[in-house]
């Protein structure tokens, strides 16, 4: 089952509502790194980083950023990927925050939060709309803290 989440896009109040869900959880909590999950992490990601004063760093699929990169590759439900960033983006002990829309395995976010740590930023939290708990990717996030807005049983 595909869990989409174009249709809250095109309700202005709940997409507004949703973001304002993360902004009051993370604002005054001195975060000034939200890193986004290409590609509906790109989404999400900005409007709260605009909300709470942090810069957005794009998370990207391979070859798709122009600077120089670090990579992380990760396993999918089926098959592989990997994940980029640009050198530079993030300076050691910046605290960061990973937006993406849905966590399934966990393996996209365990992938973000290396690429992160990588570089020496501390993941304060990771924050997505949608969790689906029967496939346990919590538990692959090393034991840094997940908020989630809706449990999909
Ligand atoms: O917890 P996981 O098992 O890693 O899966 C979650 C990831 O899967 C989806 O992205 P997808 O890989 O389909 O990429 P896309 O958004 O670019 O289509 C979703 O947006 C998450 O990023
Ligand atoms: N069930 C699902 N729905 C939407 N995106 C996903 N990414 C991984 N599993 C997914």
């Amino acid at each position: 089952m595909f869990q989409d989440i174009t249709t809250l896009l095109l309700d202005p109040k709940a997409f507004k509502d949703t973001i304002d869900l993360f902004v009051e959880r993370y604002k005054g909590k001195n975060i000034s790194v939200v890193a986004g999950v290409e590609a509906r992490g790109f989404i999400f990601g900005p409007p709260i980083a605009l909300a709470i004063g942090a810069k957005f760093v794009p998370l990207r699929k391979p070859r798709k950023l122009p600077g120089q990169v670090i990579s992380e590759e990760y396993i999918l439900e089926y098959g592989r990927d990997c994940l980029e960033m640009h050198v530079g983006a993030v300076e050691p002990g910046e605290r960061a925050l990973v937006v993406d829309d849905l966590i399934a395995t966990g393996g996209t976010l365990c992938a973000a939060m290396n690429l992160l740590e990588c570089v020496g930023a501390e993941v304060v939290e990771c924050a997505c709309l949608i969790e689906l708990p029967e496939l346990k990717g919590r538990g692959r996030l090393k034991g840094k803290p997940l908020y989630v807005l809706v449990e999909y049983q």
